[in-house]
């Protein structure tokens, strides 16, 4: 019999060539692929009428109720195909369903890189597949088919039998759970659908997958669906109209409200920057230095370089209330009504008052005055200095509170400010506070200072701040949720001037941090010198034209004695949220491989293994194949490259909803260090635990996958641990004993999981977070 011709439909899924792989060993026939979009409905039928028997469409982001997701795909189901059978995987089987009339919903719960049984009732796409406990598939979805709004032209065929777990450890793919009818998720959710006239499937789970059971089966039997040509008569069907699916939006985050003072008193107007002193250079200096630059009439009580003193204040000429106050005592005898000393005020415009009074009577009456009215919102803030008076008050003032005036100062005896406008500082959380004071007449101006020195923070800090590095998992949560990603490698990058000494650096890190990738590269005068200490290998090509790429995914701290070492490496592998991250990239890379290498040769020699390098533990697999004579290594490039380690699944949505979420590039970073042989070999790494430094400025990229089980404090905590070891080193080359004690925290994996403290997540000195907004 003649191999069958297959179209595969391709919904820029990174699961597609796995796909490919599997149609290719199982029917002997190797699939054309073209992408969902490549061409419209009416010419996408006249191809396949004139070439193919049968067509496979892949899964992919998004949903099929967006037509940019999914191209013809929905007309190629609600057309009949043109009479040629069709099998829709994940997306494709969505988009079948939807083309009928079904909904598309949110499934009850997120599911990617876990596993379920499946229970079904013995339809032929299914022949010869056990139901149940046995029938063990891996899904990657979010969104899933209503089955109560089928149509009753489509027959729902299979479903989820109890709930969905992590591949179990120590065993080989398509192994059986040991109880897979039990775990969260115990809703029965639709997992195959036919139609009943047409010769239309789909499958909700993903047959390709490596830790799939009898996916092999299932391809198979739609090949001998096809093969027996058991096509139903081709009349068009009578089904309801397409339902669209509506996302909700994510609403904005309320500003924070200004404090308002009863009519005729003062008000106070403020606004909190959470942790924002914790993403400038030289935390609070860094605020002086750029906004009042130690200026003539500034001022700051500092209380940053003492670690007893929480809050400081900063500020320079101010707005209508502002005063410079100097004073003098009066040149003999005690000060009082009748012997008043000299008092000059200086308003923020320069004109000047001068006033006869002793300063102490003179600062009752002002602080009689600076009270703000309502207090009520202004209780919440962790500090007492609102605006008011500050400055010294000399020796020589005591002439003022009964003792002798014996020596008369040069300077003045009192020198203050009456301050408006102000910056306090808590050094414990890192919040920076904006605040002004002002008459009701003034509050309009007061408010728009507090916005744009606000806006004049945040632009010092620029960049992404913890929290908005919480907000951005949060964000690739939602993303994931709404079925646009599988999995996300988020990150970010901390940067310093001055750059350390490149080849100091790299001796550190090779002593403190030795891994197996590690480089040092050297690029003349002004950069980049890249300092590596990579533990992850993207791919190799040898010399026998095999291809070998070992992904990384799940990284937990070591621990501090043996015991708790080898029960944070424990954890790790039995994690099942790390086993999910790690299932993934392998099919993701199982799919990059399976782009340029025979049919057949891609494997899985090592599944989810646990490798201990100095500083973490991690999860490592091996994916293995045979390069296709007729690709060259840099068609191996294209089809891998960036690793998908580093991008997440599939590959293209998510890098990008990264490039949306991270605002700027990556670099040396996330990419690749490595060698192009003579020989025709390659060796490339993934660059990360690796510092860049380039034109005065040193770099440090970090950061880990996120996935629907992940919560956003864990990922921050684990994009610290990755950053950790280089800024150790960064620490010893400055000659900081032990190095950049700052950054340490609670394990990632251990008692402290979860648990922020704030007073621990300090950046090193100088280390600002990313550069892009
Ligand atoms: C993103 C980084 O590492 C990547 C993410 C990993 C993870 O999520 O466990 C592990 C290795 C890398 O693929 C990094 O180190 O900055
Ligand atoms: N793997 C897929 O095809 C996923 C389909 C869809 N984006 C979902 O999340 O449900």
């Amino acid at each position: 019999m003649r191999h069958l011709r297959v179209l595969l439909i391709d919904n820029r899924d990174s699961y597609t060539y796995n796909l490919f792989q599997l149609i290719a060993s199982v029917s002997g026939a190797i699939p054309d692929v073209i992408t969902n979009d490549d061409l419209s409905w009416l010419s996408l039928r006249a191809l396949i009428a004139s070439k193919y028997d049968c067509v496979v469409v892949s899964p992919g982001p998004g949903t099929p109720a967006c037509p940019s997701d999914v191209g013809a795909v929905v007309d190629l189901f609600r057309e009949g195909a043109a009479g040629v059978p069709v099998l829709g995987v994940c997306l494709g089987m969505q988009a079948l369903a939807l083309a009928h009339g079904a909904s598309i919903e949110r499934a009850p719960q997120p599911v990617h890189g876990r596993l379920s049984a499946v229970e079904h009732a013995g339809h032929p796409l299914l022949a010869d597949i056990p139901s149940g406990r046995a029938f063990s598939v891996v899904r990657y979805h979010s969104l899933a088919v209503a089955e109560a709004s089928l149509p009753t032209c489509l027959q729902p065929l299979a479903w989820t039998c109890g709930g969905h777990h992590a591949l179990p450890a120590c065993e080989a793919p398509g192994a059986r759970p040991p109880s897979p009818c039990s775990g969260p998720g115990g809703e029965r959710v639709l997992m195959a659908l036919a139609h009943r006239e047409l010769p239309l499937y789909g499958v909700q789970f993903h047959p390709e997958s490596v830790a799939t059971a009898y996916g092999d089966a299932l391809i198979r039997n739609f090949c001998a669906l096809v093969a027996a040509g058991l096509l139903a008569p081709r009349t068009p069907p009578s089904c309801p109209d397409v339902d669209v699916v509506e996302l909700p939006q994510s609403a904005a985050p309320a500003p924070a409200p200004a404090v308002r003072g009863a009519e005729g008193a003062l008000a106070l107007h403020w606004r909190a920057l959470p942790g924002a002193l914790r993403m400038l250079p030289l935390g609070s200096e860094t605020l002086f230095a750029a906004l009042y630059g130690y200026q003539d009439d500034s001022f700051w009580l500092d209380s940053a370089a003492t670690d007893r003193g929480r809050f400081s204040y900063m500020g320079a000429r101010g707005g209508p209330l502002w005063r410079r106050v100097t004073y003098r005592l009066p040149a003999a005898g005690a000060p009082g009504p009748s012997n008043p000393g000299a008092l000059e005020l200086v308003d923020a415009c320069g004109r000047q008052q001068r006033l006869r009074t002793t300063f102490l009577d003179w600062l009752e009456g002002e602080l009689a005055r600076w009270r703000v009215v309502d207090t009520r919102a202004a209780a919440a803030l962790p500090f007492d200095f609102w605006g008011g008076c500050i400055g010294y008050l000399g020796y020589e003032l005591k002439a003022e509170c009964g003792g002798a005036s014996r020596h008369a100062a040069r300077t003045p005896d009192a020198a203050v400010f009456l301050a408006d406008r102000l910056l306090a500082v808590d050094h414990r959380g890192g919040d920076v506070y904006v605040l002004a004071l002002a008459e009701p007449a003034d509050a309009e101006a007061a408010r728009s200072w507090v916005d744009s020195t606000s806006a004049a923070v945040q632009a010092l800090t620029l960049r992404r701040t913890r929290e908005r590095y919480l907000a951005d998992v949060e964000a690739c949560l939602a993303a994931m949720c709404a079925g646009e990603s599988y999995e996300l490698c988020l990150t970010t990058a901390l940067a310093r001037r001055p750059a350390p000494d490149a080849a100091a650096l790299y001796s550190a890190l090779r002593r403190t941090n030795a891994a197996p990738y590690a480089a040092f590269l050297a690029f003349g005068a002004r950069g980049p010198q890249v300092c590596c200490s990579s533990p992850e290998r993207f791919l190799r090509g040898g010399r026998d034209g095999s291809l070998e790429a070992r992904p990384v995914k799940g990284t937990a701290a070591r621990g501090a004695d043996a015991a708790s070492d080898a029960a944070a490496a424990a954890r790790l592998l039995a994690s099942e949220k790390d086993r999910a991250e790690n299932l993934m990239i392998v099919d993701l890379l199982r799919n990059d491989l399976g782009r340029v290498c025979q049919v057949g040769s891609v494997h899985v020699p090592g599944l989810i293994q646990l490798e201990s390098i100095p500083t973490v533990h991690q999860l490592v697999s091996t994916v293995r194949g045979a390069r296709r004579p007729d690709a060259s290594v840099v068609q191996c490039l294209r089809a891998t490259f960036p690793g998908g380690s580093m991008t997440g699944a599939p590959k293209l949505r998510s890098m990008d909803i990264l490039d949306r979420l991270e605002g700027g590039p990556r670099g040396v970073y996330s990419g690749s260090i490595g060698f192009f042989s003579a020989n025709g070999t390659f060796d490339l790494n993934i660059v990360i635990r690796t510092a860049v430094i380039y034109d005065g400025e040193v770099s440090i990229g970090a950061g880990g996958a996120v996935v629907v089980q992940s919560t956003a404090l864990d990922e921050y905590e684990e994009m610290r641990l990755k950053a950790r070891a280089l800024l150790h080193a960064v620490g010893e080359v400055d000659g900081l004993p032990g190095a950049a004690p700052v950054v340490e925290t609670e394990p990632y994996v251990g008692a402290g999981k979860g648990e922020m403290q704030s007073e621990r997540t300090e950046w090193p000195r100088g280390f600002q977070v990313s550069t892009h907004d």
